[in-house]
């Protein structure tokens, strides 16, 4: 493949910038800008130069093909964090003949040289993007290989169970039946059960990786909007003492202790013949239905049933004004309750995370559950059928991994990923 070059670090000043080569000739490039090439992996200052021309000077990092992240030959230049010697650098690659690199392609090379699969991919494409606590941990996991190993468990499981048939497969007399040994069927019903397992935590697992979403609901002027400011700690959304001041969906992201949330400001629920007002009380319903959790809110306690779900939070607001409160009760002008608030939410949410499995994509969902459904009826069967449903189980496996079939995923993974990774 080509030779190829990006800022490996973000664009703009900083205290370094990284720009990364990758491909054969990557060799030649470094020893025509930096000199001798260094013993591999060993970071070493050189003088960074175009002919006569000095550049910078920059920390120079040699990798040779087969032990790179690429696993091609890939050369680290890591320069002074200034925009216009990365341009100036950049434009002497380019004019010796390197291509910039596309968004994600040094992570392709990767998985098309096989030194990642596609759910290693994945895990990477989400660790670039995690923003909380619970994310950065449960994309590591895959980023470094959390879930292909477990896959490579199951699938020496299967080699052992269709090793096991083949030796008790009596070739020699076809007319008598030969009796498949219980460890096949041990090992069908425990990959079967692991499968299903891993499918149960799936939901939590996507929840972590994507965050939550919590609707503010209530009637109008019950004070959603106050409470969405209080929490941002700025002015997200409009406030007044006019009913009906919120139309639209307003979204603040939040980080609930490691947790991503998006808590949704909504229009006031009432009848109303104003056409546009009407219309944010219908978004404000559907979307209150779909979001993981609601916050009922209204200065007198009351909720609405149709909206209301187990697992929901009925919140009293405008404490300050009130001569006593009960349950929970919040006020946004003194920020009274909402501390404990947030707590609860937590507390909700949390519960609902904790059989996260490592599957979090739809993806890798659809793959292991065509492998739990192969499994789902194995016994009494005869070797040959058992035999077929192990490769079945194990062709859902290689799909889970990219192995197979990903030809159609890969444009969309990599091109959400950032120029130089
Ligand atoms: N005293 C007091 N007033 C509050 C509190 N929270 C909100 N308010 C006031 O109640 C009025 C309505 O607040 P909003 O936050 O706009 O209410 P809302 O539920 O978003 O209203 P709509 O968007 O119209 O549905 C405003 O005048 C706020 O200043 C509170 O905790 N204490
Ligand atoms: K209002
Ligand atoms: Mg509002």
């Amino acid at each position: 493949m080509d030779l190829i070059f990006a800022e490996a670090s973000p664009p703009g000043r900083g205290g370094v910038s990284v720009i990364r080569l990758s491909g054969a000739g990557a060799r030649a490039m470094l020893e025509r800008f930096a000199g001798r090439v260094p013993e591999p992996r060993k970071a070493v200052l050189r003088l960074i130069r175009d002919g006569d021309e000095q550049l910078d000077q920059a920390l120079v990092i040699w990798f040779e093909a087969g032990s790179s992240f690429t696993g091609e030959e890939v050369a680290e230049l890591q320069l002074h964090g200034a925009p216009v010697v990365v341009r100036r650098v950049s434009a002497a690659l380019q004019a010796a003949g390197c291509r910039q690199a596309e968004a994600g392609e040094f992570t392709r090379r990767a998985y098309v040289n096989g030194r990642m699969d596609l759910a290693a991919v994945e895990g990477l494409g989400d660790l670039l993007e995690a923003e909380t606590e619970a994310q950065r941990k449960l994309a590591l996991q895959n980023a470094s290989g959390g879930l292909s190993r477990k896959v490579e468990t199951w699938r020496q499981m299967l080699i052992r169970a269709g090793a096991l048939i083949e030796v008790s497969v009596d070739f020699a007399d076809e007319d008598v039946p030969d009796d498949v040994p219980n460890e096949v069927f041990h090992i069908l019903h425990q990959l079967r059960s692991e499968f299903s397992g891993e499918i149960d935590g799936f939901h939590a697992a996507e929840r972590l990786r994507k965050g939550f979403e919590v609707a503010v609901i209530g009637p109008p002027n019950a004070g959603k909007s106050s409470l969405i400011n209080r929490i941002a700690q700025r002015e997200v959304a409009l406030v007044s003492d006019i009913s009906g001041t919120t139309r639209d969906i307003i979204e603040l992201r939040i980080d609930l202790k490691g947790l991503a949330v998006t808590l949704l400001d909504t229009a006031g629920l009432r009848e109303s013949n104003d056409q546009i007002e009407a219309m944010g009380v219908d978004r404000a319903r559907n979307r209150a239905l779909t979001a993981d959790l609601r916050l009922h809110l209204s200065s007198t306690g009351q909720v609405d049933d149709s909206l209301w779900s187990d697992g929901d939070i009925a919140v009293t607001t405008k404490a300050d004004l009130a001569a006593q409160n009960t349950g929970m009760a919040i006020s946004s002008v003194t920020g009274a309750g909402i501390n404990q608030l947030l707590d609860e939410l937590y507390e909700r949410l949390s519960l609902r995370v904790s059989g996260a499995g490592l599957v979090s994509r739809q993806r890798q969902l659809s793959a292991i559950r065509d492998a739990r459904d192969t499994l789902q009826q194995v016994d009494d069967l005869p070797p040959e059928i058992l035999a077929e449903l192990i490769r079945q189980t194990a062709v859902s496996l290689d799909r889970l991994l990219g192995r197979i079939g990903a030809e159609e995923y890969l444009d969309v993974i990599f091109s959400s990923f950032c120029i130089g990774k």
